[in-house]
C-alpha cells in the first residue's frame, strides 16, 4: 500500500524482480522462521509489515478498508444436517481452524443474522493476510471497526448487480498499540478476540487490565530490518505504476468448487429427509451392502436447486478445473473487470494481468503444491499458504485511474446472458423475496427512522417485512442481581448503560421497543438543558424487551422465561438489521460466477481435472 506520495516508482523489470518502491506505506513479506509460532492457530510463512512509522489511531491503509463476505449456513455438524454436508465443508473447515475465516457471530464484523445455521466471516486482506499474535503473548498492534453497509447504488429494482456483490465493505484497521508502529515492525492482527476481551474486562469491575505496554510485547520476533524487507518484500500497491510493475502481490488459497454449493439450513432438513426416504427404496432387497450409495450420491429433491455462496463471484476459476482460487491480498477483491485491449471497444481496458510471483514463491522451502493433483491439494492437512499470484500492470497506470482486469470470456458471455435476462433474472425471486412486498434495506431503514416505533404503533403502521429492530447491549448473568436491576418474577427490569466495547456487532441482539419518552422535561429551557448537561430537546430514550441472538455464550444468555426489559436506550443504540434470508446477496437471480483465468495460463495442467479427453 503506497504512502500516499505522488513519487513516481522507478519503472522495473518485471523479470527481475525490482525491490520494491520506497514509497511503499506495508509490505508483503517471508517472515523469519523464529516468529512462525506466534499465532497458535497456524503460523504464517508471509507477514505484513510497516514501511513507515504509523502513529497510534492511524488508519493503516488511509485510503479505506477492504471488503467482507459471508458463508451462509455453513454446515459443521451433524447436529441438523447430513454427514454429506459436512465432508462438502472440509476445506473451509481447514480455512477456519487456521484462522482464515471466523464465526460471524463471535467476530464482530456483522453479517451474523443472514442465515439461521452458522454464518462464518470471510475477510481477505489484512485480516487474513495477518499473523495473530495471542493474548498470553502481547498484544495485537491493530483493530478493526465495523464495515459499512450498502447496496453500492444497485438497488433489487433497478440493476443486474443487484447480490452480486459484497453489502459489507471498508473495514478498516487502525493502529492500536502506544507509541504507534514503526518501520519493520510486523502487523498483528486480533483473531483471537484480544481487544474484545479488553474492553470487556474494562467494563467490569477489573481494572488492572494490562494494556500491553509493558507485558511481554517484545517486537524482537516481529521486527525486520528495512534493507531486508525492500529486497525480500512486495508492496501492496502503489500510486502511479508504470507498465511491467507489480501492482500488488494477490496471496490465493485453494477450495474446491463444490465447497461453495450450500443451501439453506431448512432446506437442508428437506434434502436429508428426501434422501433418507430415497435411501431407503434404493436399499430395499440388497443385503451384502455393495454397490449402495451414499447419501450424497443422491439428488436433490426434484423442485430444488444448489445455490452458490457468494465468495464464488470472488474466486478465480478454470471450467476445466474444479479447483478454484480465492484471493485474499490487500484490495484485489475490489478488481472489477474490462475487456483486453485486443478486443475492440470503446470503454475501459484491462490494465493488470495475473502471473504465479516465482519471486515470494520462491522464498518458501515448502512444497509447491502447483504440483499436486487436486485431491492431493486437498489431503495437505493445512491450507496451502504459498500459492502466490501477482497483478502485473499491462501499460502506465495513473494515479486514480481504475485497476482492472480482464476476467476472461466465459465471465464475459454468462454476465452478458444474466444482464441480458434482467429484469428477469433478478424477478426469479424466493417467494419472500417477490418484488410485489415491499423491500427496504436496514441500512436505509436506520437512516431515515429517526424516531422508532413501539410494537403497538407497528400494528397500525408496520415496518417493512425485511427487517427487525436490534439493539447494543451488553447482559450478563451477574447484572440480574446487581441493585439497579428489578428483578420481579420473571421480569426482569434494568437501565441501559454506555460501556467499552458496547458497539460491537456480538452485542447486537433483537429487541422489541415498548414504550418511547422524551428524554428531557420538555419545559426545559435550551439554556438549562445545556446548564444541566442534557440532550437537546426531541431527543426519545426507549424501554425496550431484550432477546437472546443465536450462538450467544451462556453467561450471556437471558434465561429462557424470563422477560429483560430494559429502560433509557437512545436511538443510536438500535440498529434495523435485515432478516435471515432477506438482503440482496440471497436473491435466487442474483449473478454467480468465478472470475475466470481460463485464458490468463496460471492453471497447472494437472489441476485440469475437469477438461474432457
Ligand atoms: C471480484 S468482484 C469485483 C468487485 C465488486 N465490484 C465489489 O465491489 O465487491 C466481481 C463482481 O463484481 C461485479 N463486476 C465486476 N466487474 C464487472 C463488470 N465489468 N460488469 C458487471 N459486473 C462487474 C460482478 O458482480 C462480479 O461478480
Amino acid at each position: 500500500v503506497d504512502s500516499g506520495s505522488d513519487e513516481a516508482c522507478d519503472a522495473p523489470d518485471v523479470n527481475e524482480y525490482p525491490p520494491p518502491p520506497k514509497s511503499c506505506r506495508l509490505l508483503l513479506s517471508p517472515r523469519s522462521s523464529s516468529s512462525q509460532d506466534i499465532d497458535d492457530d497456524g503460523d504464517r510463512t508471509y507477514g505484513i509489515y510497516s514501511a513507515v512509522s504509523i502513529p497510534k489511531n492511524h488508519p493503516l491503509t488511509p485510503l479505506g478498508g477492504d471488503l467482507v463476505l459471508h458463508l451462509i449456513d455453513v454446515s459443521t455438524s451433524n447436529e441438523h444436517k447430513t454427514s454429506a454436508h459436512v465432508e462438502n465443508t472440509v476445506q473451509l473447515q481447514k480455512w477456519k481452524k487456521y484462522g482464515y475465516i471466523q464465526e460471524a457471530a463471535t467476530s464482530g464484523h456483522g453479517g451474523n443474522y443472514e442465515g439461521l445455521g452458522d454464518i462464518w466471516t470471510v475477510l481477505p486482506g489484512i485480516s487474513m493476510l495477518g499473523a495473530s499474535r495471542q493474548q498470553k503473548q502481547g498484544r495485537p498492534n491493530i483493530w478493526a471497526s465495523i464495515p459499512e453497509n450498502d447496496e453500492a447504488s444497485h438497488p433489487r429494482h433497478q440493476s443486474a448487480l443487484a447480490g452480486s456483490f459484497a453489502l459489507h465493505y471498508n473495514l478498516t484497521h487502525q493502529v492500536t498499540i502506544p507509541g504507534g508502529l514503526e518501520g519493520g515492525d510486523e502487523v498483528l492482527v486480533d483473531r483471537s478476540g484480544w481487544h474484545r476481551k479488553r474492553a470487556l474486562m474494562l467494563n467490569s469491575d477489573d481494572t488492572a487490565v494490562n494494556d500491553g505496554s509493558s507485558n511481554n510485547n517484545s517486537k524482537d520476533d516481529t521486527t525486520m530490518s528495512i534493507d531486508h524487507l525492500f529486497s525480500h518484500g512486495t508492496s501492496l500497491a502503489s500510486t502511479f505504476i508504470p507498465s511491467g510493475s507489480i501492482v500488488a502481490p494477490v496471496p490465493v488459497l485453494p477450495l474446491p468448487r463444490d465447497e461453495l454449493k450450500f443451501l439453506r439450513l431448512k432446506e437442508w432438513k428437506k434434502v436429508t429427509s428426501f434422501r433418507k426416504r430415497l435411501l431407503k427404496e434404493t436399499a430395499g432387497g440388497k443385503s451384502d451392502g455393495e454397490g449402495d450409495v451414499t447419501e450424497d450420491e443422491l439428488p436433490l429433491p426434484p423442485d430444488m436447486e444448489w445455490k452458490q455462496q457468494l465468495l464464488l463471484n470472488y474466486c478465480y476459476g478454470h471450467e476445466q478445473s474444479s479447483v478454484l482460487l480465492f484471493p485474499y491480498g490487500v484490495f484485489v477483491n475490489y478488481i472489477n473487470h474490462a475487456p483486453s485491449a485486443s478486443e475492440s471497444t470503446d470503454g475501459p481496458v484491462a490494465n493488470v494481468k495475473l502471473q504465479w510471483s516465482e519471486r515470494l514463491m520462491n522464498t518458501t522451502t515448502k512444497l509447491d503444491v502447483r504440483s499436486l493433483t487436486p485431491s492431493q491439494l486437498w489431503e495437505q492437512s493445512t491450507p496451502p499458504e504459498g500459492l502466490i499470484l501477482e497483478l502485473v500492470a499491462l501499460k502506465d497506470i495513473k494515479p486514480d485511474e481504475e485497476i482492472l482486469l480482464d476476467y476472461g470470456s466465459i465471465w464475459s458471455e454468462a454476465w452478458k446472458e444474466h444482464s441480458d435476462q434482467y429484469p428477469e433474472s433478478i424477478l426469479k425471486l424466493a417467494d419472500d423475496h417477490t418484488l410485489e412486498k415491499e423491500y427496504s434495506p436496514a441500512y436505509i431503514m436506520d437512516d431515515v427512522v429517526t424516531n422508532l416505533r413501539t410494537v403497538e404503533e407497528q400494528t397500525q403502521f408496520p415496518y417493512p417485512e425485511n427487517v427487525f429492530t436490534a439493539c447494543f447491549y451488553r447482559y450478563d448473568t451477574e447484572a440480574t442481581t446487581k441493585s439497579d436491576t428489578v428483578n420481579k418474577g420473571k421480569t426482569e427490569a434494568t437501565p441501559w448503560k454506555m460501556s467499552l466495547g458496547l458497539f460491537d456487532m456480538t452485542n447486537l441482539r433483537p429487541c422489541k421497543v415498548i414504550s418511547r419518552e422524551p428524554a428531557n422535561d420538555r419545559f426545559a429551557t435550551p439554556q438549562q438543558l445545556k446548564q444541566q448537561g442534557q440532550p437537546p430537546q426531541g431527543k426519545m430514550l426507549y424501554t425496550a424487551i431484550i432477546q437472546n441472538r443465536p450462538g450467544l455464550p451462556a453467561n450471556e444468555r437471558i434465561p429462557k422465561g424470563t422477560k429483560h426489559i430494559v429502560s433509557g436506550i437512545p436511538r443510536g443504540a438500535f440498529r434495523f438489521v435485515d432478516r435471515p434470508y432477506a438482503s440482496d446477496i440471497h436473491l435466487d437471480g442474483a449473478f454467480r460466477h468465478n472470475i475466470g483465468v481460463d485464458e490468463a495460463g496460471i492453471y497447472p495442467e494437472v489441476w485440469l481435472d475437469l477438461k474432457s479427453e
